[in-house]
């Protein structure tokens, strides 16, 4: 399939021109596009306050748009989110760890969506998050608190959770910071797994050095979006370079 012929698909995420201002009159997103076509792998790579989570958040429609509009799947944005197809795997900094909850406990939470007002988990529930935890490699500690894990175990909890929600677009809030290098392989095997099975991904990461070898797409942002396509066309130094201004560390270029 062609990159263009690839995009025009109807599924994946589209974002139409969004622009998000905070209620303290901060743009943190102005006229922003991109498509991420259904069944790949998206980074979303930029500096500090480029605007990254604010893109998950506006996607999972916990800021409102100031204008411009969001398809999921072929579907409005709002609907998928009703539908249950959209998993958000946040940021570390963002969860209360100190909320006294078990592993399996918060697996299960993404089943929540399946379940009836009364959260009643069925077997079938149980058997996802029992298969979820496994194949995030976190069986042995479905019963410990989740505040006693590590970082990197905990990141494998809340991406058990999405798995268990069976969701078709994951978003994922910088997955690999504070995670040692098995840890980030293991991670990225079991998000080609995802991709693999048709679910789409994209993966807010300050790691640039990994997204060429994992990621079929690149979105590069800065208060918009500076360039979107494939990784192989996208992820070019002159991106990178206006994207970070001259800040870039971490990659190795074979044509320097
Ligand atoms: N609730 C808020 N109210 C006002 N401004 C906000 C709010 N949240 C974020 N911002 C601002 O919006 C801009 C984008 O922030 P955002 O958190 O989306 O960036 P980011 O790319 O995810 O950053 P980082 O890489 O540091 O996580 C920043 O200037 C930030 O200060």
């Amino acid at each position: 399939m062609t990159e263009l012929s690839a995009l025009q698909q109807p599924g994946g995420i589209h974002v139409s021109d969004v622009t998000v201002t905070y209620r303290n009159g901060h743009t943190a997103l102005r006229n922003t596009t991109l498509d991420i076509p259904t069944a790949s792998i998206a980074a979303l790579v930029g500096i500090n306050g480029s605007g990254k989570s604010t893109l998950f958040k506006a996607i999972m429609g916990f800021v409102p748009l100031s204008s411009g509009s969001i398809t999921l799947l072929g579907r409005p944005g709002s609907q998928a989110l009703k539908q249950n197809l959209v998993s958000y795997v946040p940021q570390a900094e963002d969860v209360d760890w100190s909320f006294p909850v078990l592993v399996e406990d918060v697996v299960m939470m993404g089943r929540y969506g399946h379940m009836g007002m009364l959260r009643i988990a069925r077997q079938q529930d149980r058997d996802i998050v029992t298969d979820a935890l496994a194949r995030v490699g976190m069986s042995d500690y479905r019963h410990r608190q989740i505040g006693e894990l590590s970082g990197g175990q905990k990141k494998r909890v809340f991406l058990a959770r999405a798995i268990a929600q069976r969701g078709r677009v994951i978003l994922l809030d910088e997955p690999f910071t504070g995670v040692d290098v098995n840890t980030e392989r293991q991670i990225i095997s079991l998000l080609h797994e995802l991709r693999d099975e048709g679910r789409t991904l994209l993966v807010s990461t300050h790691n640039l050095a990994s997204v060429s070898e994992y990621c079929d797409h690149t979105v590069i942002i800065k208060g918009t979006v500076l360039a979107c396509g494939t990784t192989a066309t996208t992820f070019t130094r002159e991106n990178l370079e206006n994207a970070f201004s001259g800040a870039l560390r971490d990659i190795v270029w074979e044509n320097p």
